[in-house]
Formats: C-alpha cells, sequence, structure tokens
C-alpha cells in the first residue's frame, strides 16, 4: 500500500531476444535512465542489468539479459546461461522480434527452449520491435505467424527506439505484476554497481571510438574508487586485452584513442554522478582472461568449469 492507500505491484520482467533485437534500447526507454550500453556492436550486453521503472503504483523490475544464440566457447556458454538465469526468475517474459527479420532460426530456437523450460505459469509476451522499418501490412502476417508457433499472452508492436507502443506495453506489464510492496527504493533506477557502470561507460567509448577495430577480447574492469574531500570521484581502471598488439590498437597513435576515449568517459560519468570525476585509464595484456574465473564473477556471470 501506498500512503494515499493505493495497492502497489512489483515484480520481475525478463527482455529476451536474439543480440541486436533492441533490449538495451527498450529498457532505456522504459527506465528513463542509462543503465545498460547501447551500441551498433552485437553482444555488448553482457552482465546482468537491471533497471527499474515506476508505473502508477507498480514498480517493475527489468532483467536486461545477454543475447539468446547457440553458445559455442566458454564465455559465450556462460553468457546463455546468466540469460536464462534471468528468464526463469522473471514474472513476465518479454521476447523481442525484430520486425524487418521476424521468424528467424534463431527466434525459433528460442521459442523451442521456451516451449521446454518456461513452466506452464511462466507469462510470456511478444514485442515486435523495430517497426519503423517495415510497412504495416507486412505485421499483421508476422503477429499471426509468430502467435502460431508460439502462444504468447499478448504482442505489441513497438518502435524502442522512437518510443512507438512503448508506453502501451510499459502499462500493460504494470498492471499484470502481482500485487505487493515494492522491491527498491523508489528513487533506485539500477542495482548495478556503480564501478561496473563505469567500467560500461568506459567500455562503450572505446566501442564507438573503434568500430570494426575493437579487439574482440577486450575487457574494462574500475580497479579503484576514491571518494575526494572536494565531492569529486578518483576512478581508476584497467582496459585489459589479449594481445600486444591489440594494445596498440586501444592506445592509438601517440595514445590519442586512449585519451579521447578517457575524455569521453569522464565527461559522461560526470553527468551521471552529477559531481566532478578525474579518470585514468591503464592498458594491460591479460592473454588469458577468457579462462579466469574473477573474471566473470566480475561480469556477474558463472564460471562453468570443464565445459
Ligand atoms: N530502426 C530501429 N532500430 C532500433 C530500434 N530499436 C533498437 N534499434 C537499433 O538496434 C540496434 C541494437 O539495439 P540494442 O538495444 O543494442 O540491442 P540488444 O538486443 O540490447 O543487443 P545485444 O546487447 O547485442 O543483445 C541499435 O543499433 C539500436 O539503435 C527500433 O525501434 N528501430
Amino acid at each position: 500500500m501506498t500512503e494515499s492507500g493505493e495497492e502497489t505491484r512489483a515484480g520481475f520482467v525478463a527482455l529476451i531476444g536474439e543480440p541486436n533485437a533492441g533490449k538495451s534500447t527498450l529498457l532505456n526507454r522504459m527506465v528513463g535512465a542509462k543503465v545498460s550500453i547501447v551500441t551498433h556492436k552485437v553482444q555488448t550486453t553482457r552482465t546482468r542489468i537491471r533497471g527499474i521503472a515506476m508505473e502508477d503504483q507498480s514498480q517493475i523490475v527489468f532483467v536486461d539479459t545477454p543475447g539468446l544464440f547457440r553458445p559455442r566457447r566458454r564465455l559465450d556458454r556462460a553468457m546463455v546461461a546468466a540469460a536464462w538465469g534471468g528468464a526463469a526468475d522473471a514474472d513476465i517474459v518479454v521476447l523481442l522480434v525484430e520486425a524487418h527479420r521476424g521468424l528467424t532460426p534463431g527466434v525459433e530456437a528460442i521459442l523451442d527452449a521456451l516451449k521446454e523450460r518456461a513452466s506452464d505459469k511462466q507469462r510470456v509476451a511478444l514485442a515486435i520491435n523495430k517497426i519503423d522499418r517495415v510497412k504495416a501490412e507486412t505485421l499483421l502476417a508476422m503477429t499471426q505467424k509468430l502467435n502460431e508457433a508460439y502462444p504468447f499472452e499478448r504482442t505489441f508492436l513497438i518502435s524502442a527506439e522512437r518510443g512507438h507502443g512503448v508506453d502501451d506495453l510499459k502499462t500493460w506489464l504494470a498492471a499484470e505484476l502481482p500485487q505487493g510492496p515494492w522491491l527498491y527504493p523508489e528513487d533506485q533506477i539500477a542495482d548495478l554497481p556503480l564501478r561496473m557502470i563505469a567500467a560500461e561507460v568506459t567500455r562503450e567509448k572505446l566501442t564507438l571510438r573503434l568500430h570494426e577495430e575493437l579487439p574482440y577480447q577486450l575487457t574494462v574492469e574500475t580497479e579503484k574508487w576514491e571518494e575526494r574531500k572536494d565531492g569529486s570521484a578518483r576512478i581508476d581502471q584497467i582496459v585489459y586485452v589479449a594481445r600486444d598488439g591489440h594494445k596498440g590498437i586501444v592506445l592509438g597513435h601517440k595514445g590519442e584513442t586512449i585519451k579521447a576515449v578517457g575524455q569521453a568517459a569522464r565527461a559522461e560519468l560526470t553527468e551521471f554522478l552529477g559531481r566532478p570525476v578525474h579518470l585514468f585509464l591503464q592498458v594491460k595484456v591479460r592473454p588469458n582472461w577468457l579462462e579466469e574465473k574473477e573474471r566473470y564473477s566480475e561480469m556477474g556471470l558463472e564460471f562453468r568449469d570443464g565445459d
């Protein structure tokens, strides 16, 4: 109950879908704060990130999952496990499908997995995203086809980027979540530790700057976070790369790349925290990080021995 005596609702919503389906974009739009990183690169979301949206008297806690796909490497398998972990905990699952791609083999695989894993009680809604990219006529047929493939509770036609249909989806979720007290303080927008958010910001700037050149096994970690008496924060981060050659790419000619990345990340962190930030970046080569358990837990993933 709120102070005014209205019933409150709260629960978890998992956004699932193929890589690039628009999960981060949708999450950011519904939460209204940047908690997940949106880039043009596939597979950027590495951690289970939650954002919290308030709608009427409902608190919607989003579990943004990494893209679901067929895992090959160890890291990929950990990401898929994390994705399903999020879906299994959720009160409602929202499957995002791209309007210009429809029922792809990847979507079919997700539907198979849903049928296999989700219990009968699991509520699943469909959101066809990127409707700005297709003609209205194709949407009707696509809605029908997808609903024949899986008994979705509801179908929403949305453009996460432009905001079309997003309010309808949010209102529906808010009304459908179980009655109960709020799970988080109202002003909390993300339960992701600040250190991790700070690392994601730097990673995003590197991605934007390097595009296709971005070393695949690159990772950013916040090593130290010092609150200073003058109200500013000193943040020390390490950019780990797998090979010597990658170090040069990240540093750039005369260190230009890393300098520009540092400036851009510092500006965003200053805005995000609302106070001055001093950001120090270091690039280190760490050939085996993909196999190191510690790195996995820092990304919020489970390391699976013997996989
Ligand atoms: N045209 C169009 N593009 C969109 C829309 N929503 C998202 N996108 C774009 O699709 C791309 C992928 O969006 P993301 O939100 O990063 O997708 P994701 O599902 O979180 O991706 P992963 O992190 O790889 O799992 C970005 O370039 C977005 O700008 C939309 O409604 N219309």
